[in-house]
């Protein structure tokens, strides 16, 4: 059952107030004091992460890589969402709904949010901060930002930084979406989106050259499904704010850069790459893990589906999350 949580103003790294924030999460198990765990989701995903309707309903449960039986589990929707957290699809001061005037926000505004609702929960330090894609920039920040909140540190599929390809994939979606308009441009945006997060591989194998009986390729179908798909369930000035979000991630700025700030860590750290991932290659966990002092050689999860293995590859995944927890 998702609670909406008043937390107050937040002031952005940009200097605006953002007034009375509120933060939906959900949790899972019981709170012994000093078993809780935070799962990070990713762009489009929300604070459901396990039970029936979950993104991670096979890596988070009971007797799971994430034991709900042994740990207390917190997800939140992140800051800019539209599932329940403060974003562009919320009302605004003017009791109007933001839109495309919501403030910028960064990943470091998102994480400042998860620290209010830490706060909230009394929660002073978390077993383990988890966390893929744009989850995992989150869970690099928290370990980064607060060290001594972070016992634990699991980083899946994500960067230390936006790439300029990452930044140039965001960005293209976010203009085609001003220009294209909220529905056709979030449909657009995200068959674009879609084709980064498989592998070129498997579109070849599943899709090949087939044309369906309706004329349109096989892959081309599969796209529009889920771009189809996001349009009903997701808000597209949200989905601007937070593809703007990713592309201010960088844990180096304003911190003497990445070796520095990556050195802050105090976390027992894990990170993982998809052998497959195009769109977060695996040389960027690779630098995750060499410059972590407290990381341990980088994990490499197998799997033919690209980005979107570290939502696919549950055996995998839950196993590297119960090693680190366990431990
Ligand atoms: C933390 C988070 O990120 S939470 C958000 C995660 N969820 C999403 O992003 C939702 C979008 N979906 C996805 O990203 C992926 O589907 C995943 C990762 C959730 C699951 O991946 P897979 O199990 O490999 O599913 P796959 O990509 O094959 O998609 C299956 C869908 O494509 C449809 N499909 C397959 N081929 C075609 C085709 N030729 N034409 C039209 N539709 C097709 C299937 O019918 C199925 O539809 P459904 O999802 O409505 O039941
Ligand atoms: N399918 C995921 C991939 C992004 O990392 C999402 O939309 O959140």
């Amino acid at each position: 059952m998702t609670t909406v949580q008043p937390l107050g103003d937040l002031t952005l790294e940009g200097g605006e107030v953002l007034p009375r924030l509120e933060v939906a999460y959900d949790t899972w198990g019981e709170f012994t004091g000093d078993n809780a765990v935070l799962v990070l989701h990713a762009l489009t995903g929300d604070s459901i992460v396990a039970g029936s309707d979950g993104w991670w309903n096979e890596v988070v449960g009971p007797g799971l890589g994430i034991d709900t039986d042994r740990f207390f589990v917190v997800a939140a929707n992140i800051l800019g969402g539209c599932k329940g957290t403060t974003g562009p699809a919320s009302a605004g001061p003017d009791g109007r709904v933001w839109g495309n005037r919501f403030p910028a926000i960064t990943v470091r505004d998102q994480v400042a949010a998860e620290a209010m609702l830490t706060d909230h929960l009394g929660i002073d330090r978390w077993h383990a901060v988890i966390g893929g894609s744009a989850g995992g920039m989150r869970a690099v920040e928290w370990a980064v930002t607060h060290p001594e909140r972070v016992e634990r540190l699991f980083l899946l599929a994500s960067s230390a930084y936006a790439s300029a390809e990452q930044i140039a994939w965001t960005s293209t979606q976010a203009d085609i979406i001003r220009a294209a308009g909220p529905e056709a441009g979030l449909e657009l945006a995200r068959r674009i989106a879609h084709t980064t997060y498989r592998s070129e591989a498997e579109l070849a194998e599943r899709f090949g050259r087939t044309v369906q009986s309706d004329g349109r390729f096989a892959v081309q179908s599969y796209l529009q499904h889920h771009g189809d798909k996001l349009v009903k369930r997701f808000d597209a000035w949200s989905y601007i704010a937070l593809g703007d979000a990713m592309n201010s991630h960088d844990v180096g700025r304003d911190r003497g850069g990445l070796e520095a700030a990556l050195g802050r860590v105090t976390a027992r750290t894990v990170v993982a790459a998809i052998d497959s991932d195009r769109l977060y290659p695996p040389y960027q966990q690779q630098e995750l893990a060499d410059l972590i002092p407290t990381a341990e050689p980088l994990a490499v999860v197998r799997s033919p589906h690209g980005h979107d293995g570290f939502l696919i590859e549950h055996d995998q995944v839950g196993a590297l999350a119960r090693d680190l927890l366990e431990h």
